[in-house]
């Protein structure tokens, strides 16, 4: 079975080098809509693959990093990114460019580890990120598979090259989420939420 659930961000960006110019030379920004799709051919103590209250705890955190903020590719001109860090408290620094592919890969990754190292406390089984859905516009989205999220043709993506300003981190009810994340610390599910 699968089990969706949607969170929402505005950011803004730049995408270098695609084939729409106002994308490429212009900063914009979208409303996205973020769909996150686990699956599981268990149920836990409560008939549900996993709590939708539980995806609103450390995920909605993470995912919810780039709302107000702007996303930056590391590979930009390096006056542009250090100008986009000086006049925007809220940025999250990106090694790929923030088109809807790469981010559904980057937010992919994020959410895998952290299920990874989140132990369940209400006979949660065998609950795999399925996929992860990002709707650019009304009109366009791209959706990452596991495959996708790992893949050496498009790329390794390293957390450790994902970066949050302060501002971002202190909105966190734990600042050092992501640092402990790549530390491979654990988390424990809470038993009520
Ligand atoms: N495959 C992708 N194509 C485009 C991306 C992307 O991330 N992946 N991004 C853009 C731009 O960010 C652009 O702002 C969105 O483009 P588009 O879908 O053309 O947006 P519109 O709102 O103009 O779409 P309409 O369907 O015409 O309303 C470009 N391409």
């Amino acid at each position: 079975m699968i089990i969706r659930k949607l969170f929402k961000f505005e950011n803004a960006h730049i995408v270098r080098g695609c084939s729409s110019e106002k994308c490429r030379s212009s900063v914009h920004g979208h409303s996205y809509k973020i769909e996150l799709l686990f699956e599981s051919n268990f149920l836990d103590n409560g008939q549900m693959v996993y709590d939708f209250g539980l995806m609103k705890q450390n995920m909605k955190a993470l995912v919810e990093s780039f709302d107000h903020a702007i996303a930056i590719w590391s590979g930009d001109n390096a006056e542009y990114v250090k100008d986009m860090k000086k006049h925007s408290a809220r940025w999250v620094e990106l090694p790929v460019s923030p088109s809807a592919e790469q981010f559904s890969r980057v937010i992919f990754l994020m959410i895998d580890k952290l299920l990874q190292l989140t132990t369940s406390v209400n006979g949660e089984k065998e609950v795999k990120l399925s996929s992860v859905i990002v709707h650019e516009t009304q009109t366009g989205y791209a959706q990452c598979f596991v495959d996708d999220a790992y893949s050496k043709q498009m790329g390794t993506i390293a957390l450790e090259d994902i970066v949050f300003s302060q501002d971002v981190k202190e909105e966190w009810a734990d600042s050092e989420l992501f640092e402990k994340m790549k530390r491979g610390e654990k988390f424990l599910n809470p038993l009520s939420v």
